[in-house]
Formats: structure tokens, sequence, C-alpha cells
């Protein structure tokens, strides 16, 4: 196991691009860590200064008893990290996975037994002799996780791990890392994909533009985040976050737009509401509980799923999202209520973000 600690961590990248600013993070040792945050937040620049693929501009990174004093030392023996990129396209799947094993101080004999074993737990035995190139995008994957099993290191870091897999091969990934997990590893992952992220992770990092939006369990993370900040980036569709104001009558938009939400008590006369896309419900729907708050959606658009339908459109001039459940039907005036309880609602200060 590997706990893994930054301190103050900066990186500006040639040319001056400032890809991390003061990143300070404790992750746990043998849990799983999704690193999250749109395009360009930093997570691939994140995972390379774990691995010791590339130094600090300042600040420093320790993973297990591997300290950053010399940035490179001994972090090679506790990190694996994963790079679809970085593979060699006209080495073989054995050789690939066998890369460095050696130099690790396994005899040939170890070595091939390592691969052998890693191989028929990520189902590669057949491809052996394939040259990587020839590969599709989910054996690759399998290939660096396999490669990752055999050099059974403390820490196992991964980018991007589910691109180009089928639901199918998503959901045997996961299990692997579930089952990799409970050998022991501490496993760190970049991720878009909030579905994956969600069902996997213990821990969940959000970045933003270089910079730490929040850090946490997952699941408390997501349920209550800490700031309107990583509510905004939390989730997929994230949170509904929007600007109201606070009287006797309950919670009611710059524009007049009134939502009720008597029960929800503030001392401040501005807040910001959040409230889950998931946690909203059609009102005029007989069967929906009682709702504290009621949002009129001007709608634009439903998209159906098979079970459930993402309504987008507007509250006042603020995008709005609800996930319905059910079948759900925008009425002539366009105009659909969509309800949440109480619990579901989340306020943030005005002028801070942070949760109230
Ligand atoms: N080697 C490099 N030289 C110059 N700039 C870089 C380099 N690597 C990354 N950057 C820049 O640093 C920022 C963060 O990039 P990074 O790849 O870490 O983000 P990311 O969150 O992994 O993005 P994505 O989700 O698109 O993969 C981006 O603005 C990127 O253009």
């Amino acid at each position: 196991m590997a706990k893994i600690v930054l301190n103050d961590v900066s990186k500006i990248h040639r040319g001056g691009v400032e890809a991390l600013r003061d990143v300070s993070l404790d992750l746990p040792d043998g849990a799983i860590t999704a690193v999250t945050g749109p395009a360009g937040a930093g997570k691939t620049t994140l995972l390379r200064l774990i691995a010791a693929q590339d130094a600090p501009t300042a600040g420093t990174v320790e993973v297990g008893d591997a300290v950053s004093q010399s940035w490179r030392l001994g972090r090679s023996k506790v990190v694996e990290f994963a790079e679809r990129g970085a593979l060699k396209g006209s080495r073989n799947v054995y050789d690939t996975m066998a890369a460095g094993l050696t130099e690790r101080g396994l005899k040939r004999s170890e070595a091939e037994a390592a691969v052998l074993k890693a191989a028929d737990a990520v189902e590669l035995g057949p491809f052996m002799a394939r040259r990587v190139s020839s590969l599709s995008d989910g054996e690759r994957t399998r290939v660096i996780l396999g490669r990752a099993f055999a050099h059974q290191p403390r820490a196992i870091l991964l980018d991007d791990p589910f691109a180009g897999l089928d639901a199918v091969r998503r959901m045997a990934l996961r299990r692997e890392l579930r089952a990799l997990k409970a050998a022991g590893a501490t496993i760190l992952l970049a991720t878009h994909d909030w579905t994956d992220a969600l069902a996997l992770a213990d821990h969940l990092v959000v970045l933003d533009r270089g910079h730490l939006v929040a850090s946490g369990p997952a699941r408390a993370l997501y349920d209550r985040p800490p700031t309107a900040e990583a509510a905004r980036l939390i989730g997929d569709p994230p949170m509904n976050v929007l600007p109201v104001r606070a009287n006797q009558t309950g919670l009611s938009l710059e524009d007049g737009t009134h939502f009720g939400a008597t029960s929800v008590m503030t001392t401040a006369t501005f807040a910001l509401l959040g409230v889950r896309p998931e946690a909203l419900f059609a009102v005029d729907d007989e069967r929906a509980p009682h709702a504290a708050a009621t949002f009129p959606v001007r709608v634009e658009e439903i998209e159906r799923g098979a079970n459930v339908n993402l309504v987008h459109g507007f509250v006042g001039s603020h995008a709005f999202v609800g996930r319905v459940a059910g079948h759900v039907e925008a009425p002539a005036s366009g105009l659909l209520k969509l309800g949440a309880a109480r619990e579901a609602l989340v306020l943030f200060d005005a002028e801070t973000g942070a949760a109230a």
C-alpha cells in the first residue's frame, strides 16, 4: 500500500502553461481515487508528477516512503503509470507486459510467471504474440492493466482507462480494479466519466484549470459539495445552482420566479440554491412525494432514455436540467413544474460559495 501526499505542488509546462497551482492532497492508501475535471484541468499532469515522469516546478510529492526530494528516487518501484499512448505498437503483448520486470530485480523465470498470471487475469493469454499495433482500444487497455498486475506496484495510476471500452468491458475493468484494491493496491484514475468515477471511487479529487476545487470521500462530496464551484463540476449532469433571494415567502430568483421552499432556513438575503438533476420529479404526477420547492422549467428539449428522461430548459434565465424518472411530457404552455424534497436542496453562501 502507498499513501500519496502532495504539498503545495505547482507545475508550469514549457511555454508557460500553468497546469497545476498550489495543489495539496493527502490521498488514502488502499483506496480508489478518481481524479476528475474538465478537459485541460490538469489530471494527466497530476498523474505524471505522482509517477515521477515529470518534476514539479514547486512543492513535493510523496508516494509511500519514496519522497521527492530527488523527485525520481525510488518511485518506479512503487508506482505503475499506465498510459495508453506510451505503448510501443511494434512490441508484442508479452514483451510489453514484461518490460522493466527484470530491471526491478526479478529473475527471468519469475518475470515470466508474473506476466502469465497477469495475462490470465485480464484474459490476454491468447494475445501474447500479437503486436500491440494490431489490438483494439479495449485490448490495449487490458494490456496496460495486465502490465500493472504483473509489476505488482503499490500504487497504480490509470489515465482515462475506460476510453474506448464497450459496456461489458467497462464493467469487467471495474471488477478488476476493485479486486486490485482488495489486494491492497492504491489506485488513482483520471476520468471524464462520472458513471465510472462514482461506481468505483472511494475518494474524489476535482480539478479545474490547474487548481484543486475539492478532495474528499466520493459519496459525501457528491451529495453535499463543499462549494458551489464543486457542485457545478461534480456529476453528469452536475447540480443545478441558482442565485436566489430569501424572504418570508421562501426563495425566488431575481426576476421574481418563486420556488416556495419556505422550509429552507437562511438568515442571508441572497444565497445560491443547489439541486441535483436526479432529485427532481414532475409535481403534477400525483404519485410524486411532497415537494419542498417547485421549479417552473421552460422546456427546450426532452432527451428520452429507457428509464429516465433528461429535461433541458431554463428556470428564469438560468440553464436547468432535470433527470426525471417515468414518462414526462412538456405541457402546452412549455412550463414544466419539477419539484424537489427538502433534503435534496443545498444552500451555498452567495459571496464565498461555501456550503451553508
Ligand atoms: N508537455 C506540455 N507542454 C505544454 N503544456 C502542456 C503539456 N502538458 C499539458 N499541458 C497543458 O497543461 C494543461 C493541463 O493539461 P493536462 O493534460 O494535465 O489536463 P487534463 O485534465 O489531463 O486534460 P484532458 O482531460 O484533456 O486530458 C493544459 O492546458 C495543457 O494544454
